[in-house]
């Protein structure tokens, strides 16, 4: 039986290790972790993450060909194909703080691997990692190896959270770079043979090392690139009075362009979108590119210029102080289906607002009371980091409290900032939100999940991101 081991079971390590324990029987998959914390509550009824369908994969292998261990050491030292999955935050000190990738957490599993091996690996880099990362490792690998074989493959995630079984049951592709010697084309071969357990042979593509690493950071390059082209427009809309709505159905209509990914918003959130792009400008840099680095620079700009805009219309609209008014916050989430608030636009509005002394009274059905107060509290860029080395500031907590429905949050506050497009959003009873309210009664839509004109019909004055503006938001400064 073969015999996987994943270092890492965090967003994407636990998921896809799931995914294939249970497309693959006669595959053992160890799932290992420093964090005891997070490994426990694998092997609970209470997974660490929220994912559609991932409570019945788990349940269906776990303990028969899936396990979740913290003895790191003795599952390298027994498995083939060793999948490294850990985190590769933005690094926040030193050469590259604020755009390179900190490498930290895989040179010290590289070191491990190495450490342990007693017999020949392949070592797969599921992290997202800059390029020629795999030059690195292997060179680690290969200075501590005592005469192990280790041939290093490169198999980027590209799942999104929230449909993450979904993506990783029928993948778009799978990449796999590898060496282009005899020894790196039989570990892609050996690789690819446990994909093709259920994905077909032509969606597998494999590539050198190089270009499966420089692909994944160039994926979510243009995704957000698309993002943050819709948000630039959702601006242009707001000052003329097109609907963004409108022009990005219009715009997608053109096969050439596709509908996907335009939808206009706060700004994208999550753990990747943002940290992969400083990163490949950071490349761009190192690689003497400065014109390459600042066209993708400004993808993150837009996105913070989106965020700060929010915030702006907020304070604008009502009187331009929202000194200890309170504010409703309806989902904290970076995206619906996920209770992940890494790099969550709403900490960056929330912020925004508490700056201005509000009073925020914050729903979001999968995120915790204990983890808003620590996003709010964490200094940028440390959120990436595993969750027991972070420190927090305890006095953040204060001037925000967690609401346990959207009407309890919603009850005496003067405005409403929708910033997740959870479902239940679309079919609160607005007219029972209004009564509640302070009045004139303020609706922000962060994601466009509003019928603007029926709330605008119950009395609300409403601003949802890119649509023609309520006449009272008109005249007032639009740029953050
Ligand atoms: N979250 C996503 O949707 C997504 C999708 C594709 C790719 N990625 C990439 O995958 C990587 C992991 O992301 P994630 O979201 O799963 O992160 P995560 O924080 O959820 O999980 C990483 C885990 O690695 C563990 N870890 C760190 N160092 C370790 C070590 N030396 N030994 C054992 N365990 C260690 C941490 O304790 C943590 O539980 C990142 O490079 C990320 O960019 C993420
Ligand atoms: O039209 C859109 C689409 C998305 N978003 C926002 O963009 C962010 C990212 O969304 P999404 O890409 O769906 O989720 P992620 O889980 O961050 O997945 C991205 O990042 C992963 C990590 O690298 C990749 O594996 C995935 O392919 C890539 O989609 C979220 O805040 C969304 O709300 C928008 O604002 N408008």
């Amino acid at each position: 039986m073969v015999k996987i081991c994943c270092i890492g079971a965090g967003y994407v390590g636990g998921p896809t290790m799931a995914m294939i324990a249970y497309k693959c029987p006669d595959v053992q998959v160890v799932v290992v972790d420093i964090s005891a914390s997070r490994i426990n509550a694998w092997n609970s009824d209470h997974l660490p993450i929220f994912e559609p369908g991932l409570d019945d994969v788990v349940k269906s292998c776990r303990n028969k060909n899936l396990f979740f261990s913290t003895d790191v050491e003795a599952h390298i030292a027994d498995s083939e194909i060793i999948f490294v999955s850990v985190n590769t935050p933005t690094k926040t000190r030193g050469l590259g703080a604020g755009k390179a990738a900190d490498l930290t957490y895989w040179e010290s599993a590289a070191r491990m691997i190495a450490d342990v091996a007693k017999t020949d690996k392949i070592v797969v880099e599921k992290s997202t990692v800059p390029v020629k990362t795999a030059e690195a490792i292997e060179k680690i690998l290969t200075h501590n190896s005592k005469g192990v074989n280790f041939q290093i493959l490169s198999n980027p995630e590209f799942l999104a959270e929230g449909t993450a079984m979904d993506d990783l049951a029928k993948p778009d592709r799978v990449l796999i770079g590898g060496r282009e010697t005899p020894q790196g084309q039989k570990a892609v071969a050996a690789l690819k043979a446990v994909y093709a357990k259920w994905i077909p042979e032509n969606q597998i593509i494999t590539m050198n090392l190089w270009s499966a690493e420089l692909s994944k950071l160039a994926a979510n390059a243009f995704l957000a690139q698309r993002i943050s082209s819709i948000n630039a427009m959702s601006a242009l809309c707001e000052a003329t009075g097109a609907d963004v709505t409108e022009v990005a159905y219009a715009v997608g209509k053109d096969t050439r362009i596709g509908s996907r990914f335009l939808n206009a918003s706060v700004g994208f959130g999550g753990s990747c979108f943002q940290k992969d792009i400083l990163n490949l400008v950071y490349i761009c840099e190192c690689n003497g590119l400065p014109e390459v680095a600042n066209y993708w620079r400004q993808v993150v700009q837009i996105n913070d210029y989106q965020k700060a805009r929010f915030v702006n219309r907020v304070v604008a609209s009502m009187f331009n102080t929202v000194s200890g008014k309170k504010i409703a916050v309806l989902g904290f989430a970076f995206k619906k289906d996920t209770g992940d608030t890494r790099e969550t636009p709403a900490i960056d509005v929330c912020l925004g607002l508490l700056g201005d002394k509000a009073q925020l009274s914050i729903y979001d059905p999968q995120v915790t009371e204990d983890q808003i107060g620590r996003d709010l509290a964490t200094n940028k860029f440390d959120w990436d980091h595993p969750a027991h080395l972070v420190p927090t500031d305890p006095t953040a907590k204060k001037s925000v409290t967690k609401a346990s429905n959207a009407y309890e949050a919603a009850k005496g506050a003067h405005g409403v900032c929708i910033m997740t497009e959870w479902d239940e959003f679309k079919t609160l009873d607005y007219q029972k939100i209004y009564d509640g309210m302070e009045k004139p009664a303020f609706f922000y839509d962060g994601r466009n999940v509003i019928n603007v004109e029926a709330l605008r019909k119950i009395g609300f004055i409403v601003y949802s991101v890119g649509k023609p503006l309520d006449p009272w938001m008109k005249d007032l400064p639009a740029a953050a």
